[in-house]
């Protein structure tokens, strides 16, 4: 028969972790009641390739993280060799207007989202994290990585301009001289050179090494004024956001006559065409 103390263990971890009641279905969000911790992962199969719903989803559990007042939000993926490959390059390639249209202001609201949100913010990189991958993970305040992983904004190398925000992020964690080098190489980078220059804060063995590295890091807040934290945390990054807002509308429009043209639809077709072609040889 089961002892009142193992039976009264049991029940405490049974209560230690609980999704959240909105949970959507490309993110999954639970929260540590211990810790106050909430973790969004990442769960659109199999590359977390960031579409419309997963922009849609991930937006959604941001805002409800940061209303419930939790302590921190940590981002991760469900899949154990890519946090995300960027976004979908297939809602990109040879579009629908509106939908291209949305894919981009919901790419927007994330970023603005996270790079602004009140809470403390980390990423628990599991996995590459090209483009888009390490813009969510640069949005955050700390990153942590695993060994063996590729991390970088390479959208020059598909001919992409990068937008303005991949600028803001890299510049909050690069040196000025190496952001700038790194965004018009479209360099991508092993786990050591990106924990060399930065760009991760430091490496884990595991997913739930990264997770707790990630939870520590937030736990250096808890003596911390949570508004006086986010007051000065927005201090550092408002420029920013206010010079997003004032081009925001211009970088939608960009985007837009960008894919339109068809030297990028043919250059997006033959990039995507190489993702496949990878599998099949
Ligand atoms: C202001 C002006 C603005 C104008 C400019 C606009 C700027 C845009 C800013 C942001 C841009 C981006 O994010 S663009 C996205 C850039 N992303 C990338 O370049 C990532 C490319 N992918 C990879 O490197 C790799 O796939 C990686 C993620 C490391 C995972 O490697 P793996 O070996 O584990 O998996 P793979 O076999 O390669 O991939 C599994 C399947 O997913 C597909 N796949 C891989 N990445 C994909 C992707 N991003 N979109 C769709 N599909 C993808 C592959 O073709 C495979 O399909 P099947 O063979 O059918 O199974």
């Amino acid at each position: 028969m089961m002892s009142s103390m193992s039976l009264s263990r049991m029940l405490r971890a049974a209560s230690v972790c609980r999704t959240m009641s909105t949970a959507t279905k490309l993110t999954a969000v639970e929260v540590n009641d211990k810790t106050g911790i909430a973790t969004v992962t990442l769960s659109r199969p199999p590359i977390n390739a960031l579409n419309v719903e997963l922009l849609h989803d991930l937006y959604q559990s941001i805002k409800e993280i940061e209303n419930n007042k939790s302590r921190g939000l940590i981002l991760t993926s469900s899949n154990d060799k890519v946090f995300s490959a960027g976004l979908d390059i297939n809602e990109m390639y040879r579009p629908d207007k509106d939908r291209a249209r949305l894919l981009w202001t919901k790419l927007q609201d994330v970023w603005l989202a996270l790079y602004g949100c009140a809470l403390p913010t980390a990423a628990a990189i599991n996995g590459h994290a090209p483009a888009g991958g390490c813009l969510l993970a640069t949005s955050c305040e700390y990153r942590v990585i695993l060994p063996q992983c590729r991390i970088g904004l390479n959208e020059i190398q598909l001919g992409l301009v990068p937008p303005i925000f991949c600028m803001f992020n890299f510049l909050n964690v690069l040196p000025r001289r190496v952001a700038e080098r790194a965004l018009v190489q479209g360099r991508i980078f092993t786990t050591e050179q990106a924990l060399q220059i930065g760009l991760v804060d430091d490496v884990a063995s595991s997913k739930e090494k990264a997770l707790e590295k990630c939870s520590q890091f937030i736990a250096t807040f808890a003596q911390t004024n949570p508004l006086a934290r986010s007051l000065t945390k927005l201090k550092f990054r408002g420029a920013d956001l206010q010079r997003f807002e004032s081009e925001r509308t211009n970088e939608l429009e960009s985007f837009l006559e960008f894919i339109d043209h068809p030297q990028m639809q043919e250059d997006l077709g033959i990039y995507l065409e190489g993702l496949k072609k990878k599998n099949r040889n």
